[in-house]
């Protein structure tokens, strides 16, 4: 990529580099900065996940090593499992927020390693704020990838509720990396599901999650397939984002969510989203997330894209 500085959303005064991927319709910008000289501040991510003035996107992936983040102060420290020289996914919400995980974004990321040449091998580890997290990349070309990523454990933490419009959702409190209300509503259909209105955003119960959370609603969808996986529909609303067409640490959630609804603590799931299908597995051992990874363009910023003034 171009190497480029920015001190400031308008700052920036040569091209940028990126490219525009998706993971079920999650979709993401990424910028690839190996030693961390962007200064990836909340206005310029914002202005570039902005789909009016800038590139448009849920979110942002910068592609960094590890090690240049704690060079440059980014992080104190790697996070468990991290080595220096790992590729490290650096996420960033449209709203310009940093977040600890983004599943759909793993995967999309480890194509697009694979897919430049950044990576010559279909198994290594992404490094993320929630920690090392391994990475298969079962298929791929320029366009289309299949991949698996080892989601790391999910922790249950009690339950709490939701207000979507004039309706209330109990769910419980799923940390993936991420902090996530999960709420299954077993009487709702599909149909029903893709009626719900997030028009007004979510409202948590006061002080259940001090960060914030994504809140997903869930809906088992019958008997399990050929292969086992139970079918589930579900619908995402994102933390520093809004509603999305897909999330991946969520589908986690919602699949943990929907086997403790049954008494179980372990299985696989095949979960719809507005975005398309993965598959979800979740065990002893933690989770796993396996689904479609697409890039779309190849692009180039200009320089003094970003200025906010005219
Ligand atoms: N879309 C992501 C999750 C991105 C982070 C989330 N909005 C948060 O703030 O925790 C995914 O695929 O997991």
């Amino acid at each position: 990529m171009t190497s480029t500085t920015n001190d400031s959303a308008g700052g920036d005064r040569a091209a940028l580099r990126f490219v525009k991927g998706h993971g079920t319709q999650n979709d993401f910008v990424i910028v690839t900065d190996p030693e961390a000289q962007i200064d990836l501040t909340t206005p310029l991510v914002a202005a570039l996940c902005d789909r009016h003035r800038g590139i448009g996107g849920d979110g942002l992936l910068r592609v960094v090593r590890s090690g240049s983040l704690v060079e440059r102060g980014v992080l104190d420290a790697l996070p468990s499992g991290v080595s220096p020289e790992d590729w490290f996914m650096d996420y960033r919400n449209a709203d310009g927020s940093v977040a600890e995980m983004c599943g759909n974004g793993v995967r999309v990321f480890a194509h697009h390693l694979r897919a430049s040449g950044l990576v010559a091998t279909d198994e290594f580890t992404v490094g993320s704020r929630a920690g090392a997290r391994p990475v298969v990349v079962h298929s791929h070309d320029s366009v289309h990838a299949d991949v698996t990523v080892q989601m790391g454990p999910v922790r249950t933490d009690g339950e709490s509720m939701v207000r979507i419009g004039d309706d209330v959702y109990r769910g419980l409190m799923i940390d993936v990396g991420n902090p996530h209300l999960a709420c299954v509503v077993p009487d709702l259909t599909a149909a029903d599901l893709a009626q719900v209105d997030f028009t007004d955003g979510v409202m948590l119960e006061d002080d259940a999650f001090p960060h914030g959370a994504n809140v997903e609603l869930v809906t088992p969808a019958g008997d399990p397939d050929a292969d086992g996986r139970l079918p589930a529909a579900m619908r995402v609303f994102e933390r520093g984002v809004g509603e999305t067409r897909s999330c991946g640490t969520g589908l986690v959630a919602a699949g943990a969510a929907v086997l403790a609804s049954r008494g179980e603590s372990a299985g696989t799931l095949c979960i719809t989203v507005p975005g398309g299908r993965v598959e979800v597995g979740v065990g002893a051992d933690g989770a796993y997330l396996r689904g479609p990874s697409r890039l779309v363009a190849d692009g180039e910023l200009r320089p003094g894209w970003a200025d906010l003034d005219d």
